[in-house]
């Protein structure tokens, strides 16, 4: 488990980062969130020892790492790395012996890792022959080359395509599965709802949620409810402590202002009143939860 515990750093009279504690267990994907210039850029260099912290810890599986456990870390910068004349399994193959891969494993490694994201027949290529989703592909290749046992990705599907998505996800999910940590940052929130399990908001510097996301929804929904009937909604209308939220193609969404039994007591009214196909509370989307945090 890689842990950052209060992690406070300032650039100038900024405050970028301010008491920052998180964790990435072993086996666990966390998804990184907030707006520009939230830290999450800082917090992963921090974590990774590119940057030092004002102040705060971070440990890997209980230590300070060293440069031996650091170089078993697979990163993935925001500013990329690779050289854009370099072509493609060389420079797969040299970043895999910096980190101690022997020659004939790295070149194993590099060309399965190309051919599982649809690059196998540019391995000769040049990296800035390639489209910039293309490219990106590769990035993602350069982290995971050494088979990292923690792998920090900035951004990692900025700019792909949906399959090239779907391709880096499965990839990702197996290093998981092998018992990698892997922290991602990403601004699309469906993406990483579908992606993570856990999940970290940061905003202006300060943690403000993190958590199962689902467990996340469940503390921050509660009083919203999405009712499917086949009978005229109107009624609803008129029912103390009912205020219909909006009328939407998949159903009606109310938001119920009093506890108790009134969920009951609506489902059983709209039960007599005819078919009701579904009736559920409503927990908010991830992009909801985030906007609401992030205030
Ligand atoms: N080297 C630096 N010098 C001065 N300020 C910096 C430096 N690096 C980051 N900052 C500031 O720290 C804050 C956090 O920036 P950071 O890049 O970590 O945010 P981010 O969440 O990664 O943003 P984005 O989503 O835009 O990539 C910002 O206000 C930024 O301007």
């Amino acid at each position: 488990m890689l842990v950052l515990e209060k992690i406070t750093r300032r650039f100038g009279d900024r405050l970028a980062l301010d008491d920052v504690s998180l964790s990435v267990p072993d086996g666990r994907m966390v998804g990184f969130v907030g707006a520009n210039g939230a830290g999450k850029t800082t917090t992963m260099r921090i974590a990774l020892g590119v940057l030092a912290a004002d102040s705060g810890t971070v440990t890997f599986r209980g230590r300070v790492p060293d440069l031996a456990t650091r170089r078993r870390f697979g990163y993935m910068p925001e500013e990329r790395g690779l050289y854009p004349k370099g072509r493609l399994l060389e420079q797969l193959v040299f970043l895999a012996r910096l980190h101690g891969v022997d020659r004939g494993a790295a070149a194993k490694r590099g060309q399965d890792l190309l051919s599982r994201l649809g690059l196998g027949d540019r391995a000769q290529d040049k990296l800035e022959s390639l489209s910039l989703g293309n490219q990106q592909r590769v990035q993602v290749a350069a982290s995971l080359v050494h088979d990292p046992e923690l792998l920090v990705l900035d951004e990692p599907f900025s700019g792909l395509d949906p399959l090239a998505v779907d391709a880096m996800a499965d990839l990702l999910r197996e290093r998981v599965a092998a018992g990698v940590g892997v922290l991602f940052s990403s601004h699309q929130l469906d993406l990483v709802d579908r992606l993570c399990d856990e999940l970290v908001i940061l905003h202006g510097g300060r943690v403000v949620a993190a958590g199962e996301p689902q467990e996340l929804r469940r503390q921050r929904g509660g009083s919203r409810y999405r009712l499917v009937t086949d009978a005229d909604p109107d009624w609803l209308r008129d029912v103390p402590g009912v205020r219909v939220v909006e009328r939407r193609s998949d159903g009606i969404v109310l938001e119920l202002l009093q506890g108790g039994d009134l969920d009951q007591r609506v489902l059983a009214e709209a039960l007599r009143r005819g078919p009701v196909r579904s009736f559920a509370p409503l927990l908010p989307t991830l992009s909801e939860l985030f906007q609401e945090v992030s205030r």
